[in-house]
Parts: C-alpha cells; structure tokens; sequence
C-alpha cells in the first residue's frame, strides 16, 4: 500500500480550503438540480436582506420630503414603493432563508451516505484483504468509520457553507455600499473579512486534526474499550479478571490522548489578537470616518442611515462561531475518503486472459510462488512448486506457521503471490477476473464467520444467488447432521444465530462448525469445484471429524479438495498429502508412501496414533 501523501506546511495551510472544495465539489454527484437551487437560494439569502438594507436606508432619507409635500405627492408615491420594496425584500428573504437552510439539510444528509456508500464500495473494491491490516488504511478508515458521528458530520459542513455563503456575499454587497462613500474603507472590508475567515478557519482545521487525526492512536484506546463491553472476549476477560488492568489501561491512555487534545485545541492567542484587533480598528475608522462626514453634512442623512445598516451588516459575518467551526470539522474528513477511494481504486488490475470455462479441469499449479505478508520482512511461501491434480483430494500437513493457512489464501485470491504464479489448466490466476475464479471456489476457513443472521443466511452465504432455494439448503444440512438440530430451533431456518437477538440462539462450536460446512457444501451444489478446508472440525470429536470427513470426500468426489488437518485420521483419506515446512513441500505422496518413507509425515502420525490407542486403552 503506497504510504500516505505527506503534506507539508503549505499544504497545511490550504487543508481547510481544498476540504470545502472537495465538499462542494461532491454536491452536484447528489443532484445536480438541488445544487442549482442551493446556489440560487445562496444568492438571493444574500441579495435579499441587502435589497432591504437599501431600501430601508432610502426610505429614512425620502420620509421627510414625504411628510412635507403630504400624501398623494410624488414624493409620498416614491416613499411608498421604497416601503414597499423594503418589506417585499424582507418577507422573501425570510422565505427564501428557510428553503435554503431545506436544501442545505437534505444535501448534506444526502453527502454522508454518499460518502458512507463509496467508503464501503472502496474498502470492498480490491480484490485481496491485504488492505483490511494496513495501518494507514485503517487509520483513514477509522476517520470515514466515524462519518456521522459526533461533531464529524459532512452535513454540518453543508449547513455551515448554506450559513457562510450568502454572509459572504452580503459582506461583499456591504463592501461595495462602503466603498461608496470611501472606497479605501470599502476596500478595507473587502478583504478583511476573507482573510479573517481564513485565518479562523486555519486554526479550527487544526484543532479539528487533533481531535479525531490521531487515528492510529485512538484506535488502540477504543479497541482496549471494546474488549470491555463486547461479548467475545468477555468470558476470558472475567476468568483472568483482566477488567481492572483493562480499565486502568483504557483510563491512561484517555487521559493522555484527551491531555494532548486540551493542550492543541485551543485557538492560537495571535490568531485571536489579529482578528479582535483588525475589527476593532476597521469599525472605529468607518464610525469615525461616517461620525465626521454626517457632522460636516458631506453625507446626507439617508445616505448615512445605509451606511450604518451596511457597517451592521458586516457584524452578521460568522468566522469564529460554531457554524464557522463545523464548516472546517465537517469537511475535514472528506479528503480523507475520497483519498482512501483513490488509494484501493489503485492496483486492481484489469483481467487480461479469460478463465476457461471448466477450469480447473486438469490442474492447479503453483510455480515457484513465493510470498511474504505485507510489511513482513521473512516470506512465509518461499519457492513453492506444487501440482494438484484436478478432481482429486490434497491434504496439507505441517507443522504450526509452516504456511498451511497462507497457501490456501494465495490460491483463494485473498492475497497475492509476491513471486512467481498460480495457474489453472494454465492460466494465470492474476490475469484473470478475481470474480469468475471465486465462483469455482468454496472455502472454510479455520476462524470461519459466525454471522449473528438467520441459520438461513448462514447456509445461503456460500451462494448468496440461491439463498430462496430452501430444499437445497437442507440438502446442505442433511450430510453435515444438522437438519434436526435446525428444525429443533424455535424458528427453523428462520433463527437468528445469536443470544443477543430476542428469539435468536448461540450455538456450540462443534455445531458452528457444521453449519460453516453445510455452507461451503452449499458452494459446492452451486458449481464451485474447488473445495478449500482449513481445519474444518477441529471442533469436532475425532470419530464425528472422521465419520464428516467420509461423507465429505463422498460428496465431493470428482471435486479438487484441498483439506488443512492436524488430524491424521482426516489426513490419511486424501489421495495425496504434501507436508510443509519453511513454505516448502518437503515430503509429497499418498498415506502408504510417505509411511513407507519413514520422514516427518511417519513420525507425526505415529506419534499421533500411538497417542490415540493409549488414551482409548486408558478410556477402556
Ligand atoms: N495476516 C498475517 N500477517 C502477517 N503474518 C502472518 C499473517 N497470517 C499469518 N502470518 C504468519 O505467516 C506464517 C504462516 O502462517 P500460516 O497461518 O500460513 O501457518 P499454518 O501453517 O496455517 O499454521 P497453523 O497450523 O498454526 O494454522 C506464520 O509465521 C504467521 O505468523
């Protein structure tokens, strides 16, 4: 995975702005017509209260020539319309703000489930898991995980550029009014409010950073919070009465995270100082400047009442409330999904060969593979050569790390060779589309999901197409022994697999394992023709896995099985077994061979057996 973009203090300086870009950007991907309204609402939430302003100005200025030529003079006419024009203002702007705070709330409702959406595409998109333990994925993935919670909501940063905008733009129109009567303090205005923004918004962009950046970090506190309040752990949590060192742990490292957060969460003192000050200053120019020219009779009185609204208007301007705050600590986040999509778009190859369609028909090789997990400095598969004869069985044996599990996973795509290649009737597994060759595929892994969904959907998983055929999901329960089990439930198929569900059940391990079974069996009724088994009943009691294990190679005959055991008893039924060790074949050869060779495979399984026939003889 390509490390992160660093950003360097220039780009710092910009974060906030190419967040509000990135976010206004999105808008359009939403709906390009709600966008066009957005703006036009932005407008006139801006324009109208302005046109008021003026309207109200000029009307102080023509009341008394009104007054004095008396109703139904033209001068009374024009005042009218003036009030007129005021109130129109006034009640389409009260109008116009409530449909622009509508839109601004339903796009950014509509934002983060944009986001949520192409976060979870993202993270599904590459074809391997290799990303799901990269520390910088999961870095930003913690950060797009915590969209719509809390303060980071992409939403707010929408209400907050719905607030800003049009502020901006009155500020823009009250400049102008300014300039009117002296365009240096007009000017003055003009720039002064943008550069306060920035700078406020600079400095909220990094009390935001430290408050949810530290991602790595806050994911050790919250994964030690997690082991206190989730049911898996908590038997082993209470028999080592681990609880108090856990809590003890969990309140150091809050306290220090929340230590660094107090000490960078404060607005810098230089930043607050330049902005009261650059205010202070600007305000008691223009009210000196417009004091002066109204005691000398340079401005007339309805001049200087439009004056005095647009200087007010000024003050109306949010950069350092919570809507200025939420614009920067909403978008924040943002970058950092759009990043994470860029980064899993990358490296998933186009397939250039096509799989034939009855492949594997004559063989799976692996040629001279060699692999090493990401970050990983030794390789677990060093220069592997291993031919598997289609339609036949493999076990795999070896001892604990010698590269069983690792093996399986290269042949099931979910990581990639870092040397050499795998091939299926020859061709080139990474030159072809990672899907077509995941439907040949059924696979039960050692740490299997058990998905707290119906017995249903834990079966159908294995062909999620198939899920409504309920005939064929019974036939995937029958050979695992679990179909009176099921029906036993309080709604058969139906059942939630889980106590933490009102009428769901927990099952036993064994059981799991079985169910995990009937759903690669499922797989296998529904076409796939590889069949991956990583101790599939390590669970079970040594004759329930050799009695299974019968009915399984049964089933499955004509199928390539690849079977991972520890078991012998298992072992010895496949047509052929290789051992492991260091990543390489080191013995290769049916039961009755690798016995008559008398290397490691003999002695394990001598050892084993002899084990088995004392513990029956003391049993007896
Ligand atoms: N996701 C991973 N990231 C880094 N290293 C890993 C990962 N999974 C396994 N390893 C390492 O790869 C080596 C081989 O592991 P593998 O699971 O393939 O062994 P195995 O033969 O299946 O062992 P076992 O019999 O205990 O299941 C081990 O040294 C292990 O520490």
């Amino acid at each position: 995975m390509a490390p992160p973009v660093t950003s360097g203090p220039a780009s710092d300086r910009y974060e906030s702005a190419r967040a509000v870009l990135a976010v206004v950007r999105l808008l359009p991907r939403i709906s390009r017509p709600r966008t066009a309204l957005f703006a036009a609402t932005t407008v006139l939430t801006a324009a109208l209260p302005l046109a008021m302003t003026v309207a109200t100005g000029l009307l102080i200025g023509a009341v008394p020539a009104a007054a004095q030529a008396g109703p139904g003079s033209p001068e009374a006419r024009t005042a009218y319309l003036l009030l007129a024009a005021g109130a129109t203002a006034l009640l389409l702007g009260r109008l116009v703000s409530h449909l622009h705070d509508a839109v601004a709330f339903n796009l950014g409702r509509d934002l983060e489930l944009l986001l949520q959406d192409r976060l979870l595409a993202a993270v599904a998109r590459p074809v391997g898991i290799a990303h799901l333990e990269d520390d910088h994925v999961l870095a930003l993935l913690r950060i797009a995980r915590q969209l719509g919670a809390d303060f980071i909501r992409p939403e707010r940063a929408i209400r907050g550029l719905a607030a800003i905008a049009p502020e901006f733009l009155s500020a823009a129109g009250a400049s102008a009014v300014l300039a009117h009567f002296n365009p240096w303090l007009g000017l003055a205005w003009l720039l002064a409010w943008p550069a306060i923004f920035i700078a406020m918004q600079a400095d909220y962009t990094r009390v935001g950073k430290t408050a949810y950046m530290r991602s790595t970090e806050m994911r050790e506190t919250e994964y030690l919070r997690d082991l206190a309040i989730t049911a898996a752990p908590a038997k082993e949590i209470r028999v080592w009465g681990l609880m108090d060192w856990l809590l003890d742990r969990y309140d150091r490292q809050w306290h220090d995270r929340m230590d660094h957060a107090a000490r960078h969460q404060r607005l810098r003192p230089a930043t607050a100082v330049g902005v009261i000050g650059t205010l202070l200053a600007l305000t008691a120019a223009t009210a000196f400047a417009l004091a002066d020219a109204g005691l000398t009779g340079a401005v007339g009185f309805a001049a200087l009442a439009v004056y005095l609204v647009a200087l007010t208007t000024m003050f109306n301007f949010s950069a350092f409330d919570d809507t200025a705050a939420f614009l920067s600590l909403g978008a924040l986040p943002v970058p950092k999904v759009l990043a994470l999509e860029h980064e899993l778009a990358e490296g998933n190859p186009t397939p250039t060969a096509e799989l034939p369609a009855t492949a594997p028909a004559e063989t799976i090789r692996f040629e001279q593979v060699d692999f090493a997990y990401p970050g990983a400095d030794r390789p677990v598969i060093a220069g592997l050569d291993l031919e598997i004869q289609a339609g036949t069985s493999l076990a795999v044996v070896g001892h604990n790390g010698a590269g069983k599990t690792s093996l399986v996973k290269l042949l099931a795509g979910l990581y990639e060779p870092t040397g050499g290649r795998i091939t299926a009737d020859g061709t080139d597994l990474a030159a072809v589309d990672p899907a077509a060759w995941r439907t040949r595929l059924s696979a039960l892994f050692q740490d299997f999901t058990r998905y707290q969904l119906t017995v249903r959907d834990n079966i159908a998983f294995g062909a999620p197409h198939l899920a409504a055929d309920t005939d064929r999901i019974w036939k995937a329960c029958e050979p695992m022994g679990i179909r009176a089990l099921v029906e036993s439930l309080p709604n058969g198929l139906d059942t939630v697999l889980s106590s933490e569900y009102g009428g769901g059940t927990d099952l036993s391990g064994g059981q799991w394992q079985r169910i995990a079974l009937a759903r690669a069996l499922f797989a296998v009724q529904a076409g796939a023709k590889v069949l991956i088994l990583d101790e599939p009943a390590a669970a079970l009691d040594v004759r329930a896995e050799a009695e299974l294990y019968e009915q399984f190679l049964d089933i499955t005959a004509g199928l390539t099985t690849i079977v991972i055991s520890h078991r012998f008893s298992t072992v010895r039924r496949a047509d052929r077994i290789v051992v492991l060790d260091g990543g390489r074949v080191v013995e290769d050869g049916s039961h009755d061979d690798l016995m008559a060779l008398g290397g490691r495979y003999a002695e394990a399984f001598t050892l084993q057996a002899d084990r088995l026939a004392r513990t029956s003889q003391e049993q007896q």
